[in-house]
């Protein structure tokens, strides 16, 4: 029998970047991490082990840390642009460039309503995320965010489901809704504004969120998706996942007390899972 290698694909992930932006009156603080990945004419790397053709990962990870000194001025966008037509425009046997940027926000300290010069807080569980695609006659950009945790403690509730005889959920009209939203997005127009934009969707994701009066997460996903198209022109498709992080209503009867919605399990795992790709028709 005769094999082949398919599809293949190879860089570096994890490319853990920080850095200074001195500004006259402030200093920025940028933390990013960066995967680069390669595809193309590497067949022979893996069948007769001739390295010719490959560029080696190391050499993608200097790449990244070099060309950040010039380049990543302003968005993670921008910046996975630039590197991305670099890989595809000096290495002729890459056909595909596939650069991932997760950046881990730094806000500065506030004192009295004044932003501090040069310290920062950290720690936010939420990422803005992007993916660069770039051939040699097309480029996609997907923008996006994740592990933003958001929670309501009303507004949203559970009934009229289907039953068989593994049942046990209670219904409600009233539960603790809790999630950690990642979205991705994609683009109608050529080099939007990222920045300003992903401010926009957030805040519309947010919004939409809370003021939603929501009968299922499926509900409230479909909701936030068509808010962020409908406010935003330039915003082709939405991607949302949103995990069902429950918080389960604790039995106080066992010692004789009622529970008016007060006291919960919280828990991790496992959770429900709900997706969803609201797009223009
Ligand atoms: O909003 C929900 N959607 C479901 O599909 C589901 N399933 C479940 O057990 N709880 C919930 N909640």
């Amino acid at each position: 029998m005769k094999l082949t290698l398919k599809k293949n694909a190879y860089g570096k992930n994890a490319i853990n970047l920080s850095k200074i932006i001195r500004h006259p009156t402030y200093h920025e603080f940028r933390q990013i991490s960066v995967n680069v990945s390669l595809e193309g004419d590497f067949d022979t790397a893996h069948t007769i082990g001739d390295n010719a053709k490959i560029l080696p990962t190391d050499t993608q990870k200097n790449t990244i840390y070099a060309l950040a000194k010039e380049h990543f001025t302003d968005s993670i966008e921008t910046f996975g642009l630039y590197v991305a037509n670099h890989f595809i425009n000096n290495n002729p046997p890459v056909s595909q460039v596939t650069i991932s940027i997760i950046e881990h926000p730094w806000t500065r300290m506030a004192f009295d309503g004044e932003l501090h010069h040069h310290a920062y807080v950290g720690g936010a569980s939420e990422k803005r995320t992007t993916t660069i695609t770039q051939t040699a006659d097309s480029v996609t950009v997907t923008s996006g965010l994740k592990d933003l945790l958001i929670l309501k403690t009303t507004d949203s509730g559970f009934e009229g489901y289907s039953k068989d005889q593994y049942t046990t959920l209670k219904e409600t009209p009233d539960r603790i809704f809790a999630t950690q939203c990642e979205a991705t997005w994609t683009y109608t127009a050529q080099h939007p504004d990222y920045t300003a934009l992903f401010t926009k969707i957030r805040e519309t994701l947010l919004k939409t969120f809370a003021h939603h009066k929501s009968l299922s997460v499926q509900q409230t996903l479909l909701a936030m998706g068509e808010a962020v198209l409908n406010e935003n022109a330039e915003v082709s498709e939405i991607t949302l996942k949103l995990p069902n992080k429950h918080h389960i209503l604790f039995n106080l009867e066992q010692f004789g007390m009622e529970n008016k919605n007060e006291i919960f399990i919280a828990t991790d795992e496992p959770y429900g899972y709900i997706t969803g790709t609201v797009s223009r028709e």
